[in-house]
């Protein structure tokens, strides 16, 4: 589903970001890339997104490369990735109704069939008491809830959430996981970069290690012990 090929990263001349990555993720698995501040987490989560294109290497999704994509092909690429965030981004001046809708409709699905996906996906996440609410009516794991949802309404095959459980407790950092377990297990490719060992130590699932821009520990479902995060 995705793999990295010799990926290099360089900001400018001197920041290098990423160096030789090398990795495979199958369709259907869920990942945790750790490491620590500065490490490149947000780079690797980046170039998936195609917000930045690498400087070396190859990486494809679904057999496909994306480092030529053309400036026109990435949004129906980004179609496959839903990402998640750590600070949510909600649109604060609409619902959660419409917050997760604006999603549909950038994909330009009909509002009939947005006043019919719109519920059942808010459903699913917990959500359908809310769905008139505004984000600053709710609390962090129900505007996180609402991300998800937003995440999750294309039915992308792929979600990348960064640091999601960030801004969480840790009884609603547990529900959240909760979610994104069954999301995955209903098929869902999950790359989640975390600082949260406590959830990386419960969830019990690969996890890939990043120091200074290199993989240096990929660890199959949990051994978290080992993962300098
Ligand atoms: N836009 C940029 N321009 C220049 N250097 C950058 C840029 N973005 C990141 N870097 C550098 O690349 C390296 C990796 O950063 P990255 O943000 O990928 O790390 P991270 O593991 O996500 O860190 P954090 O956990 O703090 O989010 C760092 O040295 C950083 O300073």
């Amino acid at each position: 589903m995705i793999k990295l090929v010799n990926v290099t990263k360089k900001y400018g001349n001197n920041s290098l970001a990423l160096e030789n990555v090398e990795l495979s993720i199958d369709k259907g698995e869920f990942v945790f890339l750790v490491g620590k501040s500065g490490a490149g987490k947000s780079t690797l989560l980046k170039l998936l997104t195609r917000q930045e294109k690498p400087t070396e290497g190859q990486i494809m999704v679904g057999g496909k490369s994306i480092v030529r994509l053309s400036n026109k092909e990435v949004p129906l690429y980004r179609r496959k990735i839903g990402v998640v965030f750590q600070d949510f981004l909600l649109l604060e001046d609409r619902t959660v109704f419409e917050n997760v809708a604006f999603a549909l409709e950038a994909t330009g699905t009909s509002p009939k069939e947005v006043k019919k996906i719109v519920p059942q996906v808010l459903q699913k996440v917990g959500l359908a008491k809310k769905t008139n609410s505004f984000p600053n009516q709710l609390s962090g794991g129900e505007q996180q809830r609402v991300g998800i949802a937003r995440a999750i309404v294309n039915r992308p095959e792929i979600i990348i959430a960064d640091e999601p459980t960030g801004n969480l407790d840790p009884k609603t950092s547990k529900e959240i996981m909760r979610l994104l377990s069954d999301i995955n297990e209903r098929g869902t490719t999950i790359l989640m970069a975390t600082h949260d060992i406590e959830v990386v130590a419960y969830m019990r699932k690969r996890i890939i290690a990043l120091k200074n821009g290199q993989v240096f520990r990929d660890i199959d479902k949990g051994g978290y012990e080992d993962a300098d995060l």
